[in-house]
């Protein structure tokens, strides 16, 4: 059988999977560094939503962190490419990085439809309790509840109790993921990393390096 969009031979089982609705899961964050954290949770999304992959989209300027000094974007993508690159099921864009302005996720989720066309694709945008229940304050959040489901996973600090609280119109598009807690955050990292502390198993050493080449987050760097 020969496939008509890509020109080359499929099994038919091949293309049954081909044709069927994809599940994408998208990652945002702004990643300043990526930690095992965020890794934990795009992984157990993809398993336990048996999703298509995960892409990765580092935040190019985040709308409620502006007064906040932020690695430089490049930066944080290099990290974030470091850390994902060994998994075959996560990709990464810089479709954020490259919009330039505020980043803001309905108009990410109204490009990145177009990238599928014709093929239907349904998508999952994954964050932490914490960043689900800043949602109402975001840009369009009834819109993004329309045209994805919302994974709010638990994090250290929250629970799925306090999800509730959201408006109707955000609540329906919310699913809930239990994963094993860890307490990591980019600010403890940088914390640390500004302490002269170790930040060994906290996130890939790759990434680790890549902090101590830079010279990132040590008071000398700022
Ligand atoms: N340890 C964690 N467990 C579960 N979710 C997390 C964890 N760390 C981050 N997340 C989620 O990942 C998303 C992106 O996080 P972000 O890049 O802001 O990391 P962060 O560690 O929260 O950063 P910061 O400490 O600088 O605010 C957020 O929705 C956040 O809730
Ligand atoms: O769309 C918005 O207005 C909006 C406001 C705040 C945060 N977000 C997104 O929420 C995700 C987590 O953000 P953060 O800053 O906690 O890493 C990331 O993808 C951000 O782009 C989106």
């Amino acid at each position: 059988m020969i496939d008509e969009e890509r020109g080359d031979m499929v099994l038919p089982q091949r293309r049954s999977n081909f044709m069927s609705r994809l599940k994408v899961g998208i990652m945002g964050g702004t990643f300043d560094p990526i930690h095992f954290g965020h890794l934990v949770v795009a992984e157990e999304a993809y398993i336990s939503l048996n999703l298509s992959e995960v892409i990765f989209v580092p935040t190019g300027s985040p709308p409620h962190k502006n007064n906040k000094m932020i690695t430089s974007a490049e930066d944080r993508y290099i990290m974030t490419c470091m850390a994902i690159v060994d998994n075959p099921h996560f990709k990464i864009s810089k479709i954020e990085i490259e919009r330039g302005g505020p980043s803001h996720t309905i108009d990410t989720l109204r490009e990145m439809r177009h990238w599928y066309l014709p093929r239907e694709v349904e998508f999952f945008f994954i964050t932490g309790i914490d960043a689900v229940l800043q949602m109402p304050l975001w840009k369009e959040p009834y819109e993004i509840a329309r045209v994805a489901h919302i994974v709010a996973a638990s994090r250290p600090g929250y629970n799925v109790s306090q999800l509730e609280s959201l408006p109707e119109e955000i609540k329906r598009a919310v699913i809930p993921l239990e994963i094993p807690l860890l307490a990591i955050s980019s600010t403890e990292i940088r914390r640390r990393v500004a302490a002269g502390q170790s930040i060994r198993y906290f996130l890939p050493w790759t990434v680790e390096h890549f902090i101590y080449k830079r010279n990132l987050y040590s008071l000398e760097g700022r």
